[in-house]
């Protein structure tokens, strides 16, 4: 479906848009990528890695409504992963993440309709779902956003949907490469709860959800995947067999802003859903009904209680894990020269 299209992507130097673009250049023709983001630097560096014709770099700001628009044009598809999405800093800043994470996205949404964009798919994340800390809460908002543009679909002539997921393995900061780190200075792993369980996604898998949410989405949609948990315990030993380290293991406590377990979806949502080999589809209520808020209610979810969590997840055992994180080139390359590295050689031989 990229073939001869134009793709815009904010948010484009980061991780997923990074991991996104280049799937995009290799596995399919697109006419253009757009790679929309702030910092020149990022730019830069990514212009001279990717060397392809077919990507053109636009800095800006998604709060700078007229200039998002001015660089969509022309836009066939568009991808919103652009976010302020470190738990701290919204916390400390609620406002930037609201104009960033709320009023950017409904200026991204805004602009898509106006320039006639096909489809759009929204980036959010588990921790919007009964959100506890101000980067939840804005992600879902952003949610409602796009939900209520879809509802107005009479109207516009571009779909909207979105996409949630969980914990995207080896992403900057994240506890996997602490982790690591911590293991390679021999230093205590700082372990906050054992017990703490949270969805792991690798990037790749990430990238094929929301690709599958372009090509698959309906208007309004929700598109969730299925996915595996560990506890934080589980990872923290798994990376220390892999390392062959025996690092003591200090429990720190719950950091403030998190959660014991993550939600993907709540009952009332699972409920509405249909479940696919590797997905969960919840559709968006048709509609501006208000009868649906007042006077009509569906019987079937009253006898749903679990929504689908971390805790109720297919929990991965150590051996698992250590499986999972082999699969990633980033912890492959950790171990590659690490003097007691255990399981290497196995995938070697
Ligand atoms: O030193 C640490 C750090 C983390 N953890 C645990 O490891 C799990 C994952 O922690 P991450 O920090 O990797 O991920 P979070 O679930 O806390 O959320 C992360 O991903 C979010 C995006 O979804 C935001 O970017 C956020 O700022 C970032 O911390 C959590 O259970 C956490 O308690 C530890 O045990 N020890």
């Amino acid at each position: 479906m990229f073939d001869g299209k134009t793709i815009f992507v904010t948010g484009g130097t980061g991780s997923f848009g990074n991991s996104f673009t280049r799937m995009v250049l290799t596995d399919h023709s697109p006419e253009r990528v757009v790679v929309f983001s702030r910092d020149e630097k990022k730019q830069h560096d990514m212009r001279l890695a990717l060397n392809d014709e077919r990507v053109s770099f636009v800095i800006g700001d998604i709060r700078d409504r007229p200039q998002v628009a001015y660089a969509m044009r022309g836009a066939n598809y568009v991808f919103h992963a652009a976010a302020l999405k470190q738990v701290p800093s919204c916390e400390f800043f609620p406002f930037e993440a609201v104009q960033t994470n709320i009023i950017g996205a409904h200026n991204v949404l805004e602009s898509a309709e106006e320039v006639g964009v096909e489809k759009l798919v929204v980036l959010s994340t588990d921790k919007a779902v009964y959100p506890v800390n101000a980067m939840g809460q804005t992600k879902a908002l952003m949610e409602k956003l796009m939900l209520a543009r879809a509802q107005s679909h009479q109207t516009t002539s571009t779909t909207f949907c979105g996409v949630r997921y969980g914990n995207v393995m080896c992403s900057r900061g994240s506890v996997i490469p602490l982790f690591i780190d911590q293991i390679k200075a021999g230093k205590p792993l700082t372990v906050t709860d054992p017990k703490m369980t949270r969805l792991l996604l690798p990037l790749t898998e990430a990238v094929k959800l929301v690709t599958f949410a372009m090509e698959h989405g309906q208007q309004g949609d929700v598109l969730v995947q299925k996915a595996t948990a560990s506890t934080v315990e589980v990872l923290a030993q798994a990376l220390l067999n892999l390392f062959g380290a025996d690092n003591e293991v200090n429990i720190v406590g719950v950091r403030a802003g998190e959660k014991t377990h993550e939600v993907l979806l709540t009952p009332e949502e699972m409920i509405r859903s249909e479940e696919y080999d590797n997905y969960y589809r919840v559709p968006c209520r048709a509609g501006r009904n208000y009868e649906d808020y007042f006077s009509r209610g569906d019987l079937k979810a009253t006898f749903i209680k679990d929504g689908y969590t971390s805790e109720n997840a297919t929990r991965l055992t150590v051996e698992d894990t250590e499986a999972l994180l082999l699969s990633l080139p980033e912890v492959q390359a950790e171990l590659k020269d690490w003097p007691t590295a255990r399981k290497l050689k196995r995938i070697a031989a």
